[in-house]
């Protein structure tokens, strides 16, 4: 989770590849409206993202039910969306927040000439973004730091929410 150009794509494929498990882009679940929306300059409202949260509630149902799990890459930006997908995978989902600074997340959409997302939703990104924080499993890790030192923290994080769960599971 976390806003445009923070790196979930980018981090999510590495978490995958170390996994094993597969990579689900939560941007290719959008309906073709709201990337037309956003590649036009506006925002999303909660009515736009409700579909498109429970078609990635859907990807995760289904990814538990093989037993493998998955890595999705999904903004998640407000507490309800977040609870919404909790809710939908019955509590096993863990969140990793990439959070980090406007100038940097500015310079990193800046720098992507293939993506749909414009740099002047940024600030609605931001604005929008509720901190997902004294929420249960979340991995918070800025983002100003190499991708091997993000994943790294990434699946520490990971592990460890696992690890405690099975501890409280007895
Ligand atoms: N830790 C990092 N250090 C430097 N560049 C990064 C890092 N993480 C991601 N990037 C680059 O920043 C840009 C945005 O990353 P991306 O994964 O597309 O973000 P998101 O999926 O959250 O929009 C990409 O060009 C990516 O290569
Ligand atoms: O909830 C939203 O407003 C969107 O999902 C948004 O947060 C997402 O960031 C875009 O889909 C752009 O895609 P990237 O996050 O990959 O830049």
């Amino acid at each position: 989770m976390g806003v445009s150009g923070s790196g979930k794509s980018t981090v999510g494929e590495c978490l995958a590849e170390l996994s094993g498990a597969p990579f689900v882009e939560g941007d290719h679940l959008h309906p073709a409206e709201n990337v037309e929306k956003m590649a036009r300059g506006f925002p999303l409202t909660d009515e736009d993202r409700m579909p498109w949260l429970d078609r990635i509630g859907i990807v995760i149902k289904e990814a538990l039910g093989i037993g493998r799990g998955a890595v999705i890459s999904c903004s998640s930006l407000k507490r309800a969306y977040r609870d919404r997908l909790r809710h939908a995978a019955d509590g096993r989902l863990a969140f990793v927040f990439l959070d980090g600074p406007r100038e940097v997340l500015l310079s990193r959409m800046g720098a992507r000439h293939d993506h749909f997302m414009p740099v002047s939703l940024l600030d609605s990104q931001l604005q929008t973004l509720e901190l997902p924080v004294g929420e249960p499993d979340v991995v918070s890790i800025s983002i100003d730091n190499s991708l091997e030192r993000i994943v790294y923290l990434a699946r520490d994080g990971l592990e460890n929410i696992v690890l405690l769960g099975e501890k409280h599971a007895g």
